[in-house]
């Protein structure tokens, strides 16, 4: 598999203050990545620097080729696109604007996902509770065909019923080569279905390996991560 994400000395700052630093990662096309970190340690900010929306940064970020910011946005599906829609537009009209926004929009599997999401087509987005807003974004974020898929924190703020459903979701629709990073606080929630685990500590990508090699330390994922924020890790990267 080739890499899809590759990302060289970013150091990302805003309004001088260090968000991010000397970050390099590659990710394989076709894996589950944890983006883990606790609250404020820049997991929204690298999804915002890798989908081209936080555009001035120092390093190089190259998805599927795409180098410049605004080719990067054509070829990321990010979860917070819908952020400039208003919440007065109902479902049914969110989702005929973004099939005419995105040409890799694939409208019969936004509605496989809606069905199964048991998401409200009439209702307007000011209407929708905080977990069926996040069943929506998620459902259009799926929908499009691209290479890398940028899920932030999917699960926040929702039941555990409906996470279950959403992680199934994820797992039923995955293809083959589709990459999903997936950033979270409550690792228990992805933990089983990650092939890499990224952290980020101070500004610090400060793990990148895959599960498995956690999983063989008998450590569960949560625990491994857990430990990396209480600084009792010590085997690097
Ligand atoms: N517009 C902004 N101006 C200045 N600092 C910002 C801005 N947006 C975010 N930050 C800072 O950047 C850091 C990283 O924020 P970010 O939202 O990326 O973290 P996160 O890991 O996604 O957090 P959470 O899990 O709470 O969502 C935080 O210290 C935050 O205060």
């Amino acid at each position: 598999m080739s890499n899809v994400l590759s990302i060289r000395g970013l150091t990302y700052k805003r309004n001088f203050k260090v968000i991010l630093r000397d970050i390099n990662c590659h990710v394989e096309s076709g894996q589950i990545v944890g983006l883990l970190g606790a609250n404020g340690a820049g997991k929204t900010t690298l999804m915002r620097v890798i989908a081209g929306s936080a555009p001035h940064f120092v390093g190089s970020v190259s998805v599927d080729g795409a180098v410049q910011p605004v080719e990067r946005k054509a070829v990321v599906s990010f979860s917070e696109q819908i952020g400039g829609t208003p919440i007065s537009t109902r479902t049914a009209k969110v989702v005929q604007d973004w099939a005419d926004w995105y040409p890799d929009f694939d409208r019969s599997k936004f509605d496989e996902l809606a069905q199964f999401l048991d998401i409200d087509m009439h209702a307007r987005l000011s209407s929708l509770s905080k977990g069926n807003m996040k069943k929506v974004v998620i459902a259009l974020s799926l929908a499009r065909r691209v290479k890398l898929y940028l899920l932030d924190e999917p699960f926040d703020g929702i039941d555990s019923m409906t996470r279950k459903k959403i992680i199934a979701t994820i797992i039923q629709w995955k293809p083959y080569d589709a990459t999903l990073v997936i950033s979270d606080h409550h690792v228990g929630d992805i933990a089983n279905i990650l092939d890499t685990v990224m952290i980020i500590k101070g500004h610090d990508l400060v793990t990148d390996k895959p599960a498995d090699d956690i999983r063989a330390t008998g450590k569960s994922i949560e625990e491994y991560f857990e430990d990396v924020y209480a600084g009792r890790n010590t085997d690097g990267k």
